[in-house]
């Protein structure tokens, strides 16, 4: 009998490249790009009500209750899996929103994986990966919890095992709207499909920088100032910027200097998620 009350990490994830091969149909944008978690994020608290109720305790601004992608998760398991029972929840929210470190996806992720423990459902990840698409693009990599190189719109996912550097992470104080990027004239579609893995060296750029810059000084101040120091690099749509470094003394030296005028944190690249870390040590 699983524990009725449970708190499960919420990674973020970086972007260490982005490419946008075409614009389908559905307006929706053909990508390759490379996901790898980092050991930083939110923290997510469940209890199990038996009245069927889902609540979420903690208010996040600008974002309704029924429209929050914990809650949304939540819902579309319980009516897909027909349990009966509800849930409390609480989040220790750290991630910035709309920055690109997919902390929305993430969240969804773990409250898949969290509920289906505690109400023991025993859905396998190919089904929890499915469900996490229909709530965004991003959702299947949290289910997955290994270091992937995505295809399609992000839901074709190949486990891949990048180096774990340590990462500085700026985050300028704007929120990128996803969609906007996305609808933007000047952004480029067309870039070639790699073909061979693993993804080989030189392939690291991210399509949606020029945009993201050319909209936001403060994208474009934060790529300057730490691009001083090492390859400064765009995660997904912004506004988060990053670079890698050998070790952890390195970065914090960098982010010593920087984070007297920009926000940031340093945090160790991963090629196995932290929700997935702590839940194996729950078997
Ligand atoms: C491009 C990435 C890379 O990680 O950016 P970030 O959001 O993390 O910055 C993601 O795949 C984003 O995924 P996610 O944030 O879940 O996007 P969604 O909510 O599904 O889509 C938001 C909007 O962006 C556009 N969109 C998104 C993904 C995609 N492959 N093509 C698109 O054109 C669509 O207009 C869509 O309505
Ligand atoms: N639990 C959640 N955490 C963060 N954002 C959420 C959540 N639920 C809904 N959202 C909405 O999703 C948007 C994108 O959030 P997020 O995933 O953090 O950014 P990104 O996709 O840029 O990494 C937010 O601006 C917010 O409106």
């Amino acid at each position: 009998m699983p524990a009725a009350r449970l708190t499960l990490p919420s990674p973020a994830k970086l972007n260490l490249m982005l490419h946008i091969l075409g614009r389908r149909e559905d307006g929706y944008h053909e990508l390759q790009t490379l996901f790898q978690f980092l050991d930083y994020g939110d923290e997510i608290t469940f209890a199990v009500r038996d009245d069927g109720i889902i609540r979420l305790h903690t208010e996040f601004e600008g974002v309704p209750h029924d429209s929050n992608l914990i809650v949304k998760a939540a819902k579309k398991l319980q009516a897909q899996s027909g349990s009966t029972l509800g849930i409390d929840i609480w989040i220790d929210k750290v991630l910035p929103m709309g920055g690109g470190i997919g902390g929305g996806s993430s969240n969804a992720a773990t409250t898949l994986l969290g509920l289906n423990h505690l109400w023991q459902l025993g859905w396998d990840e190919d089904r929890l990966a499915a469900l996490g698409l229909t709530l965004g693009a991003d959702v299947p990599v949290f289910v997955r919890g290994h270091a992937a190189f995505a295809e399609g719109v992000g839901e074709k996912l190949t486990p891949v095992d990048p180096e774990e550097p340590w990462y500085l992470v700026l985050v300028p104080q704007v929120s990128v709207s996803t969609a906007e990027i996305f609808s933007d004239p000047l952004l480029t579609r067309n870039s070639s499909a790699i073909k061979v893995r693993p993804v080989p060296k030189g392939n690291s750029r991210n399509d949606c920088l020029p945009v993201v810059a050319r909209r936001y000084p403060e994208v474009r101040n934060a790529l300057n100032l730490l691009g001083k120091f090492t390859e400064a690099k765009l995660t997904g749509t912004g506004s988060c910027v990053f670079g890698g470094f050998p070790s952890k003394a390195e970065a914090d030296k960098v982010s010593a200097l920087l984070t007297e005028t920009l926000t940031g944190f340093v945090a160790k690249g991963s090629n196995v998620s932290m929700l997935h870390r702590k839940l194996q040590s729950l078997l």
